[in-house]
């Protein structure tokens, strides 16, 4: 590794020495190489003038050769992790070698016969270049390379994390993830724009009107500066009037051209937001069901508002402020050269100093965007989660507490605000600065070439308006940098979400008819989020088609989780589970679920009325299907009682309904879809004794009039005695299985203690 780095250090210094000297060597008006030269220039021999010499650009070559050996020195000594701390001012001094540079070039500029000697370009040429050249080998060859040193040879130091992985689980493992997947910034930049030009027609409409727009911009300031040169030289009022002419058709062209270059970048940004927040949705609703265990719902709301409307309305923005900005600083960069290249080389000297300072601040508003999205996201969650339980925090009279506890949040989105602000203070007073930085050198320079008679005070004229038209285009691009490293901040969660594969992916592709078999063999089952409890230990169950098999054990056994195991929620570790011979994986998705119906213990019922929520997923279902499924589940004398009847709403999540109501909808819902299996999460105590027999009557209707297998999560011993099986479940486990009377004998069974438990509870 050493080595390797050594050598490309030498060729690095013997080329640059080579071309250093070969250009001084040529530093005479004929093309004749001169060792007596260097000598010369080296020595300062026949003194120092700022205009002649290349003093300046000699010592830069030998500021270079003093870092690239103080590397080499570190390198043989093994101590690379100090070149690194280098890169900062190896940065500055690459920068201030092209600025200084260019303003060399204009120092020789000074001396037309100069301007003759070969070795004069071949320098100042590779003095330029070396520049950024010698910045690129120093952070991507020489500090790089001394990471991966660091590495290979304190591997201590990466080890705690791979363990931390282990132990902490898959919490951890998830950060980790996230953190390997975290594009580097370049990378989002093209992914958020490759994304936006998804809508590349109305981009395209947009740039041309923009082309066109900037086009006819660009003559303005010509046409300024020749109005101004009329009136200041008193070339009459033919000629003023024809340039006030010329000027009033440009404007007029230009306004109608702005606007139809804004309504269509404005159109082009609605169609990337509604395709944005589609693409987000569709994949949110393909994840599997441990990823919503982890996510929290309020984070997800934000990302899908907040997120996708920063995302959105920056983009398309910058991308209108952006290429109008670029177009136009082209054009006014190529009046410029073409006007007066010394006074354009000016403006050159600050590029290098905004590129950086636009890659420091784009850095940390990419930064500052992320964080601040990310508290956005945790107020937002606060919000949700307390406003979808007011009835738990009115009983509790925690309203101040939640009030607080919220506006604690919105306080961390407020001191991003305020670091962000600052930034931003440092942003624009260096783009300011930079800007009028550069007019005031311009109009110096310039006035200097006037009066030296290199250039007409009309083209100076001229060139100042460039001139302040380029710096206020720079502005807008530092500006437009910032606003796209925010929105780059925004977007790496959405577009994180958009490209995650469902780790439970739903592809299969059989869809049989269902007869209602199902067969679970020697699951073991672990929750993602939960890694380290085994929630089931090699569990086997066989159901029959047509069988009533009732689940019942202690609380936390694991009854539940082989529910959402058959109901392809999760997947098992080991096992699998099959439902007529075929491994539940293998089913079509849809048809899956239409022959396996589930109604949880508290389901969850949509803000539509009841039709919709009888017919939730069912594709075709008619009035007449609708009534016989909520006859048969004993809700249609309920719903022919409200005053609209199967109109009635039922409010979000149902509030509108009584648990048993609820219940009873949740079973027609259900039914609806003729399913082959049940499974039912039996309600408990919510209900009184009333809709508890009604909803035992509609779940005893399904498994003895319909035939239907049903797995049902008893509770109450009425349901358990009607089972044709009960399987007690424990600690991931079937204990026992077989009917209540089997199970009754053996008094020491679990199932025994449990019953006389419900007894004794008077249950
Ligand atoms: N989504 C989840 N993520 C992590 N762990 C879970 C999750 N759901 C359940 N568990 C855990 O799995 C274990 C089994 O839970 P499960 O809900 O299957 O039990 P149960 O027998 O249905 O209990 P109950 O009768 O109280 O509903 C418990 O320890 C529980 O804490």
């Amino acid at each position: 590794m050493g080595f390797k780095r050594l050598y490309q250090l030498g060729i690095f210094i013997v080329l640059d020495t080579l071309f250093t000297f070969l250009s001084l060597g040529f530093f005479g008006p004929s093309l004749k190489f001169d060792v007596h030269i260097i000598y010369q220039k080296l020595f300062l021999v026949d003194g120092y003038s700022f205009t002649k010499s290349p003093f300046e650009l000699i010592s830069l070559f030998f500021i270079r050769m003093i870092l690239l050996i103080i590397s080499a020195i570190l390198i043989i000594n093994k101590k690379d992790p100090i070149i690194k701390t280098l890169n900062v001012p190896c940065l500055g001094f690459s920068i201030v070698s092209v600025s200084y540079t260019i303003i060399k070039l204009l120092a020789f500029s000074e001396n037309e016969a100069l301007l003759y000697y070969p070795g004069l370009w071949f320098l100042v040429s590779w003095s330029w270049l070396v520049s950024p050249l010698f910045c690129a080998f120093w952070f991507f060859g020489l500090s790089k390379s001394a990471d991966n040193y660091t590495r290979l040879f304190n591997p201590d130091e990466e080890q705690p994390q791979d363990n931390q992985t282990e132990v902490e689980g898959n919490e951890t493992e998830t950060e980790e993830s996230k953190k390997k997947a975290k594009r580097p910034t370049w990378k989002h930049v093209k992914r958020l724009f490759t994304f936006s030009f998804i809508q590349w027609r109305w981009f395209l409409t947009g740039l041309f009107f923009l082309l066109a727009y900037s086009g006819v911009r660009i003559f303005i300031p010509y046409y300024t500066g020749v109005i101004i040169a009329n009136v200041v030289n008193n070339k009459g009022h033919y000629e003023l009037f024809k340039s006030v002419g010329i000027m009033a058709g440009l404007t007029l062209a230009s306004t109608i051209l702005g606007g139809c270059r804004g309504g269509s970048f404005d159109y082009a940004t609605s169609l990337v937001g509604r395709r944005v927040r589609k693409d987000l949705f569709a994949s949110l609703v393909k994840q599997e069901i441990g990823f919503f265990d982890v996510t929290k719902t309020g984070d997800l709301v934000s990302r899908l508002t907040a997120d996708c409307s920063s995302i959105s309305d920056s983009i398309a923005l910058n991308i209108n402020v952006f290429s109008r900005n670029a177009v136009m600083l082209m054009g006014a960069l190529f009046f410029m050269f073409s006007i007066s290249w010394r006074l354009a080389l000016v403006t050159f000297i600050a590029i290098p100093v905004i590129s950086y300072f636009s890659k420091v601040f784009g850095a940390l508003f990419d930064k500052l965007g992320e964080t601040m999205q990310t508290t956005i996201a945790n107020a937002n969650q606060t919000a949700e989660e307390v406003l979808s339980t007011m009835r738990t925090v009115r009983s509790f009279a925690c309203e101040n507490e939640e009030a607080a506890r919220f506006d604690s949040m919105l306080n961390e989105t407020l001191n991003i605000g305020k670091k962000k602000a600052i930034a931003n203070v440092g942003n624009t007073c260096m783009a300011e600065f930079s800007t009028s930085a550069v007019l005031v050198a311009v109009l110096g320079y310039g006035g200097h070439l006037v009066l030296t008679q290199i250039l007409s005070s009309e083209s100076f004229i001229s060139f100042i308006f460039y001139q302040i038209q380029l710096g206020e285009n720079l502005m807008y691009i530092s500006w437009v940098i910032s606003g796209i490293m925010t929105s780059v901040g925004a977007s790496r969660k959405v577009f994180e979400y958009i490209d995650r594969s469902p780790k439970i992916p739903n592809d299969g592709e059989c869809n049989t008819n269902v007869k209602g078999d199902i067969k679970i063999d020697n699951i073991s089952f672990v929750y993602p989020s939960r890694p380290n409890t085994t929630v089931l230990k090699g569990l086997s169950l066989d159901i029959k088609s047509g069988e009533t098999i009732a689940l019942v054990g202690p609380s936390g056994g694991g009854k539940s989780s082989i529910v959402q195991l058959v109901e392809h929620f999760y997947e098992p570790d080991e096992g699998e589970i099959t439902v007529d011979g075929v491994d539940i994986r293998d089913y079509d998705h849809k048809h899956y679920h239409q022959k396996v119906a589930l109604v949880a213990q508290e389901p969850v019922l949509y803000d539509g009325t009841v039709s919709d929520n009888i017919a939730y997923g069912f594709d075709g279902a008619t009035k007449e299907m609708i009534e016989e499924a909520a006859k048969a589940s004993n809700a249609h004398n309920f719903v022919m009682e409200m005053e609209k009847r199967y109109d009635t709403k039922c409010g979000e999540r149902g509030v509108q309904m009584s648990g048993g109501q609820k219940q009873r909808i949740a079973i027609a819902r259900a039914l609806i879809r003729k399913p082959s299996i049940l499974i039912l999460d039996e309600a408990t105590s919510a209900l009184d004794n009333e809709s508890e027999s009604l909803v035992q009557e509609a779940i005893n209707k399904c498994s003895v009039g319909l035939g239907l297998t049903v797995l049902i999560i008893a509770h109450r011993l009425s349901t358990i005695e009607k089972a044709d099986r009960i399987a007690v479940i424990d600690k991931g486990e079937v204990v026992q299985i077989g009917s209540h009377p089997e199970l009754m004998e053996d008094t020491n069974g679990l199932y025994n203690s449990l019953v006389n438990r419900q007894i004794m509870d008077g249950v």
